[in-house]
């Protein structure tokens, strides 16, 4: 482990804390798919998960939004300050869920809506149900919809069909949606895995845009350790379920990206290493 994954291994509590995660472990089967991971991340953060494949990435990020229990043991997962696991058992995920937009490498709208009903689904966790199944839904969140769609830069899309559109226009649908939610934190799961170049580096703009003028916690994992390294401050690296990297990005160095990925770690740049 670095010197910079000791000095977190045990994190202190934060005032304003976006996800707290102490000693979690995960195990399917005979694998361990997180191995006492102790993680804290404070609510105004843009932090960096990386790993190789298979390293526990998506395990955590799911454990954190409580799609997923962890083992049970002294494992514990808050999010805002709010216990989102404890004991192996999921409590007030539903409450933590609405706080955090998610943003997922598939998109995750819905093909035959439009983007603007797709953007329009973010705010239905704050209508009364049948407003929302009726689509008749508030001026105010209409506007609000096509604010969103404006501001990611997709607005002339709004009456498409999400299933029609490329996958970068997608993605910033996604965000837009997060940003009708209401959303207090962003947890992004390889937003940027099935785009090009320059859709990604837009999206990762997007991000790093809702962390630092609004004010949004991020986690986003990423495989490219080129885009950790440009848009995160901090990296967290994963290996085996067990954080081995928790840092400045900028601490990155040789020796460490050998350490994460082993002697190929050139294959993890997406763009040219500088
Ligand atoms: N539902 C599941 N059932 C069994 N094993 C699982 C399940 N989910 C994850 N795993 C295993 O847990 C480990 C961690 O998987 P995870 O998807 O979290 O890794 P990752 O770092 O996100 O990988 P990638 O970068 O390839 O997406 C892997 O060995 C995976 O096979």
């Amino acid at each position: 482990m670095s010197s910079s994954a000791a000095a977190t291994a045990a994190p202190g509590p934060l005032a304003t804390s976006l996800v707290l995660a102490r000693d979690v472990s995960k195990t399917f089967g005979a694998r361990k798919a997180l191995d006492g991971v102790s993680v804290s991340v404070a609510a105004g953060e843009m932090v960096a998960l990386i790993g190789p494949s298979g390293s526990g990435k998506s395990t955590l990020l799911r454990s954190i939004t409580g799609l997923q229990s962890i083992d049970g043991g002294k494992g514990t997962i808050s999010v805002f300050g709010q216990t989102v696991q404890k004991d192996g058992r999921v409590t007030g995920a539903r409450a933590a869920r609405r706080r955090l937009g998610m943003i997922f490498q598939q998109f995750n709208l819905v093909g035959r809506l439009s983007l603007f009903s797709n953007v329009m689904l973010g705010a239905l966790g704050r209508l009364p149900g049948w407003r929302g199944m009726l689509g008749a839904w508030p001026s105010a969140d209409k506007s609000r919809a096509m604010q969103a769609l404006h501001r990611v830069g997709v607005s002339d899309y709004a009456a498409q069909r999400a299933n029609t559109l490329s996958g970068g226009q997608q993605q910033r649908g996604a965000i837009a949606r997060a940003l009708v939610q209401g959303a207090e934190g962003i947890l992004a799961d390889e937003p940027v895995a099935s785009l090009d170049p320059v859709s990604a580096r837009k999206v990762m703009e997007l991000l790093v845009e809702l962390n630092k003028r609004d004010g949004l916690g991020v986690i986003v994992t990423l495989h490219q350790v080129d885009y950790a390294i440009r848009y995160c401050d901090r990296v967290i690296a994963l290996k085996a379920g067990k954080v081995v990297y928790d840092g400045p990005s900028t601490g990155l160095d040789t020796k460490q990206l050998i350490d994460i990925y082993g002697p190929e770690f050139e294959d993890a740049f997406w763009e040219a290493k500088a």
